[in-house]
């Protein structure tokens, strides 16, 4: 359950023991985020939280948790349905002339355009957030991949820069960022994630945040915000697109508790087929495939010597699918979520918003929007993918498929 992968110059730990997995994600002092994963996204996101340690990190996941409260939320869900509404336009006019569409770029214009709605309270069809989302892309397709080499060879923290196309991207977005930032500063009395976060106050000092700071936590809300739940609803698209039996009864759900009109901030509560639904999907493809972390002493774990500079990977993927923690892991079934089969489960199996103090912050956020899209779209829409055959997963930034997944959608009349 704690095994070495490969030899390299500084040791490569793939941790699968839950209680292991939650003390290391629980110790986020003596096991930081892995330096080589915090500098991938440096560029991008400079000293955001979802990269910083210790006191940094502290100081910054206390002014930033009151922007994900409940509250907040449920304020910014009438933006998410707007967005939800614009995409159904979308797919109408598809199911009209029957063109087919890109499952994966079509979920990452959604999921981007939610973002954009409740940070700064515009659509993504706006310039400067149209521009980030386009560089973001570039981004990602550079930046997903792992210079095994480096991993091999290089000492722990050893400094290094990404290639410069990937520099250019990330100077760009921030510049774009801070256009966003600057026009919503202009704008009073706007109710947005931005608005929290700029309220946000020091507790010690009293100090707000800099604008460099706003730009670092914004990207990351940008970053973390869309890509995984445009990877999370890919997976789901693409499952529904082959199991009729699944779709029935989702459409089964949401047609009793909602009925013919919209869907409601409340009825996102009362959905439990697609929550279940939802929650296999993350076991199975867990947007984010690694939680890479490093030793910073040395240490012990599992009864095994661990010298300062071990990486330490913990694999949601790995876990989730693990033959010792689940029964039919392979098998895609949402019912084993259902309170009366809990005891199936082992205790910390399921990580796929983490675990421990640093568990993601939008994991609220992402779960009542994802539920009202997929109840919006499952009412609303039949997908079928063309090659159904053919689709493999693959670990890129996220989750995602090794090749896009071409769609054709048809409107439920
Ligand atoms: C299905 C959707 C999502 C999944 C599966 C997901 C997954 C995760 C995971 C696994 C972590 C922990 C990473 C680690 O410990 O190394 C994390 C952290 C984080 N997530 Fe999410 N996330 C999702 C959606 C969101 C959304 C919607 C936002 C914001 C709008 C967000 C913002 C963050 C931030 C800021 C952190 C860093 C927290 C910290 O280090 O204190 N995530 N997420």
């Amino acid at each position: 359950m704690v095994t070495p992968l490969g030899s390299s110059r500084r040791g490569i730990l793939l941790i699968n023991d839950p209680v292991w997995v939650s003390k290391i994600l629980t110790d986020h002092d003596l096991f930081p985020k892995n330096d080589l994963f915090v500098e991938a996204l440096e560029d991008l996101v400079g000293n955001s939280m979802f990269v910083t340690s210790g006191d940094t990190w502290r100081r910054q996941r206390k002014m930033v948790d009151p922007a994900f409260s409940h509250m907040r939320i449920n304020r910014a869900f009438d933006f998410m349905a707007a967005a939800v509404h614009d995409f159904e336009t979308r797919l109408r006019a598809l199911s009209a002339s029957g063109d087919t569409f890109s499952l994966d770029a079509a979920m990452s214009h959604l999921t981007a355009d939610v973002i954009t709605r409740t940070i700064f309270s515009v659509p993504l069809e706006g310039e400067a957030s149209q521009q980030v989302f386009d560089d973001f892309m570039r981004f990602e397709r550079q930046v997903g991949s792992i210079d095994i080499k480096r991993l091999l060879l290089d000492k722990p923290w050893s400094p290094t820069t990404q290639p410069q196309p990937v520099r250019d991207a990330c100077a760009r977005i921030r510049q774009h960022l801070g256009t966003m930032l600057d026009t919503r500063m202009a704008t009073e009395g706007l109710d947005d994630i931005a608005g929290a976060v700029l309220d946000a106050r020091d507790t010690d000092t009293g100090q707000p945040f800099t604008r460099e700071e706003l730009i670092d936590q914004l990207g990351v809300f940008f970053l973390a915000g869309h890509e995984t739940t445009a990877s999370s609803l890919t997976w789901a698209f693409y499952i529904l697109s082959v199991r009729p039996d699944v779709v029935a009864r989702m459409r089964e759900e949401v047609e009793r508790v909602v009925g013919d009109g919209p869907v409601l901030l409340e009825h996102t509560k009362r959905l439990p087929y697609v929550r279940n639904f939802f929650r296999e999907v993350l076991r199975l493809y867990p947007p984010i495939t690694f939680l890479p972390r490093v030793a910073a002493r040395d240490t012990e774990i599992a009864g095994r010597r661990v010298k300062r500079g071990t990486m330490l990977m913990i694999a949601p993927w790995s876990m989730h699918r693990h033959q010792k923690m689940w029964v039919n892991p392979d098998r895609f079934d949402p019912d084993r979520f259902l309170p009366e089969r809990e005891h199936e489960m082992t205790p910390g199996a399921y990580i796929p918003f983490g675990a421990g103090p640093r568990i993601c912050v939008g994991a609220a956020f992402a779960t009542i929007e994802t539920a009202l899209i997929l109840a919006t779209l499952v009412r609303g829409f039949d997908f079928t993918t063309l090659d159904a055959e053919s689709v493999r997963p693959f670990a890129r930034l996220t989750t995602r498929p090794a090749v896009e997944i071409e769609m054709r959608v048809a409107e439920v009349r």
